[in-house]
């Protein structure tokens, strides 16, 4: 490996906030406390977590990546999001101790010069170089038993994203963990039912072992600890779904709670419904791509499609897994400032994504 890996950071420099001095020791109980900030008294309450040894620690992955799709500027996402304050949101309001989040990672040396397709994918050795450290970062905050959140870039990053939780999920708990997949799209073709060839297209497949490959320079690295069980998976908010994902879909029983799902019984019956299917006793992964929602509330993105969430409802999602406690890794992709018509556009997308982060980590009125 390449000795001098551009923006990759030294954890040993974490952390460099502390929970508001005190405030976790001097709350009533370990699960709640009253901290407050510059909107006045806000209580924040951070439940009581299942699975994790050290709750109030977030590991903070920031992925300037691209290559799983086409289009340029989704490797902006997550200095956009930070730029507008989300770090700054998750230490002072909600009070957890950041670590890693002092770099924004770009992965310039694990691109190679040529990546031509392969079996139908595009950039198909970059993707899978980049989603192998990013494997290791996320494993490294996850088997120290903190929650870690992962900014993207786009979707293709969930293939590091997840193999890194679900194999510290195994290691330290001797689990296999669930995934909730918030998104327009199902995301779960194999290279073979792809008509993009992009690889954030594909990273489902990929995770459950429906797609595989043997060689290492095509994600061939990963292995069965890595990947989670179809059986464990949830779908909500999906509308654009491909002929083959939704056989693929049909064929492996996979949970899935589309739009449809959403106006028939509502997001309070379809988390309830969601969560039951996951039990309690299972540590939850929450990749949320930013197109689930509406365009209204997020247009900054490479694939919108209208007919989408609201943000309350994408809140809603994030707030009731938070609430279980057995939360341990958030995604949240696809925010693309670039491809704003305007200002107000790219403004409102970070807008719309920095909220959906503060509620997955457990901000709430009451
Ligand atoms: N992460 C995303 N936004 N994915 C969009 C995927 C669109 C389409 N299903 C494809 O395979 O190319
Ligand atoms: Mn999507
Ligand atoms: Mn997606």
């Amino acid at each position: 490996m390449s000795p001098s890996r551009i923006g990759d950071y030294n954890d040993s420099d974490g952390p460099r906030s502390n929970r508001t001095s005190g405030a976790l020791r001097d709350s009533p109980s370990p699960t709640s406390s009253n901290r407050s900030n510059h909107f006045g008294k806000m209580n924040t309450s951070l439940v009581q977590s299942k699975f994790l040894s050290h709750p109030e620690d977030l590991g903070i992955v920031a992925v300037g990546f691209s290559g799983g799709q086409g289009k340029a500027g989704v490797d902006g996402g997550p200095a956009a999001l930070i730029e507008s304050g989300l770090l700054d949101q998750i230490r002072d309001e909600l009070g957890y101790n950041m670590y890693g989040h002092d770099a924004v990672h770009t992965y310039k040396d694990f691109v190679p010069a040529h990546d031509p397709p392969f079996r139908n994918m595009k950039n198909p050795r970059a993707v899978s170089a980049v989603t192998r450290r990013i494997a290791e970062q996320v494993h490294s905050h996850a088997k120290e038993g903190r929650l870690v959140l992962t900014l993207g870039g786009d979707h293709s990053i969930a293939i590091g994203t997840i193999a890194g939780t679900a194999k510290a999920v195994r290691e330290r708990l001797g689990r296999e963990m669930a995934v909730i997949w918030v998104d327009a799209h199902a995301d779960i073709n194999t290279p073979e039912t792809s008509g993009s060839g992009n690889i954030h297209g594909m990273p489902v497949s990929f995770l459950t072992g429906l797609a595989r490959e043997d060689n290492e320079d095509y994600f061939g690295w990963l292995e069965d600890e890595h990947r989670i069980s179809v059986r464990k998976l949830v779908y909500i908010g999906l509308r654009d779904v491909d002929a083959g994902e939704k056989r693929i879909l049909r064929e492996n029983g996979i949970k899935a709670f589309s739009m449809y799902d959403i106006d028939k019984h509502g997001i309070g019956r379809v988390m309830e419904m969601a969560l039951a299917h996951i039990g309690s006793d299972t540590p939850i992964h929450l990749s949320f791509d930013v197109d689930a929602l509406d365009p209204m509330w997020a247009p900054s993105t490479g694939t919108p499609v209208r007919g989408g969430l609201t943000l309350r409802e994408g809140d809603y999602i994030c707030e009731c897994v938070h609430e279980t406690g057995s939360l341990v890794a958030v995604d949240l992709v696809e925010v693309n400032p670039s491809l704003a018509t305007n200002e107000l556009q790219a403004q409102e997308t970070v807008r719309a994504g920095c909220s959906i982060v503060r509620c997955a980590l457990g901000e709430s009125l009451l």
